[in-house]
């Protein structure tokens, strides 16, 4: 569907015209902390350069009374933070901002934006339940950006934690050029949808399926055989939805919470899932998952190698050319480019990975 022609427009006199691509800044890790903790914000200054985003929580997991606190904590690390976000930052500064029906989403936007603006490259939006969520904030930013005089717009993420918002999700991601991406909201979606489940994120060991039951001589199933079992991702179907109207508008998908802080081998599993399935990253609640986040999200030196070896044994890209007895041609070739690509960015942040991914290359 062609978009209408003030679609890419500014939506206030004076704002900055919105992108009409969203730029793919490294985001593997989302790290969320509350600025009014005073322990989690003494830790934001050495943080930056060592995570892709820092993300100022003032919604869900900030105490009402923390609220204002909050907001301004979050003002004071963004004016006074070093070298933390904005276009050439190394770590990018987001917000997460109240839920629009609460007491405080308006507040929280005529503070940040006059105040840290020009650093704050990303304002994610929680509860998103249509298009009509995305066109509030849209204005709003396009009309506080203006009055701020500032000259690069601020982009806008959804988290995803209603039916209602699942069953809108493409409307979600078309509903303005400065839609960002989308994160999973587990935990409200779960108890939006009325699933019977209590956790933030991650499996169940009740969601499974089971091996067929042997038979006895007679042909009978033994039903109480002992049998394996195979726990499934209850995510699967939400994470491919949001990945496909992700790709779908050119914006970016994300897992989300995984909050058994302790179990960081099934942490890994879920955020493994979501990267196989195509999302560029997920966040981090606890200083330990930093880590398990860039290192899921970084392609593996050996995928990186395997890519470019097709990629340079495909020549023109085209036909099909037979490489350790598996057959490669234009569509494997196709997926091994987003592979190679995605290297190429996290090398120019990551210079540990940039040596990895060098030594990978010059072994061909
Ligand atoms: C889980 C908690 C309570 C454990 O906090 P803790 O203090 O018990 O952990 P700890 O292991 O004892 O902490 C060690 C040190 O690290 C610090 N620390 C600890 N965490 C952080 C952090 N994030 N950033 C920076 N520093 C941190 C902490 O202050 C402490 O500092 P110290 O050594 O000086 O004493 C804590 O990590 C935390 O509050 N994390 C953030 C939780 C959060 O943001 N939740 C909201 C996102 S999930 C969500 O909203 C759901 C969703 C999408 O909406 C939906 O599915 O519907
Ligand atoms: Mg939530």
């Amino acid at each position: 569907m062609r978009p209408s022609k003030d679609f890419f427009r500014p939506l206030a006199v004076g704002a900055p015209t919105p992108p009409t691509d969203i730029p793919a800044r490294p985001s593997r890790a989302i790290h969320f902390f509350d600025p009014s903790n005073a322990k989690m914000a003494a830790k934001i200054p050495q943080m930056v350069g060592g995570v892709d985003v820092l993300l100022g929580n003032l919604e869900d997991a900030v105490k009402a009374d923390n609220k204002v606190a909050a907001r301004e904590g979050l003002v004071r690390i963004g004016q006074e933070t070093e070298g933390l976000g904005g276009p050439d930052s190394p770590t990018q500064l987001w917000t997460r901002i109240n839920s629009l029906d609460s007491p405080w989403a308006l507040d929280d936007l005529t503070t940040l934006v006059p105040a840290i603006g020009h650093k704050l490259d990303v304002v994610m939006v929680p509860k998103v339940q249509g298009a009509e969520d995305i066109h509030y904030v849209d204005r709003l930013l396009a009309q506080l950006e203006a009055k701020a005089g500032l000259d690069r717009p601020i982009l806008v993420h959804a988290i995803l934690e209603t039916a209602r918002g699942m069953a809108n999700v493409e409307e979600i991601c078309g509903a303005s050029p400065r839609m960002q991406g989308l994160s999973l909201g587990p935990a409200d979606l779960a108890a939006d949808r009325r699933m019977k489940t209590t956790r933030v994120g991650g499996g169940h060991p009740g969601y499974l399926v089971r091996q067929d039951p042997p038979r006895n001589e007679l042909g009978v199933a033994e039903i109480e055989a002992p049998r394996s079992v195979f726990q499934q991702d209850l995510w699967h179907y939400t994470i491919a939805r949001m990945v496909d109207a992700c790709a779908m508008h050119g914006i970016y998908p994300y897992y989300g919470p995984f909050g058994d802080i302790a179990d960081v081998v099934a942490c890994e599993d879920q955020f493994r899932n979501a990267f196989l399935l195509g999302c560029v990253g997920t966040w981090s609640l606890h200083p330990k998952q930093i880590a398990i986040a860039h290192r899921v999200f970084s392609p593996s030196v050996e995928d990186v190698a395997h890519a470019r070896r097709v990629v340079a044994a495909m020549g023109d890209g085209t036909g099909a050319v037979m490489l350790d007895g598996k057959m490669e041609d234009d569509a494997s070739l196709k997926q091994c480019l987003v592979m190679v690509e995605l290297a190429e960015q996290l090398a120019a942040i990551d210079p540990e990975l940039a040596e990895q991914y060098a030594a990978a290359g010059s072994e061909d």
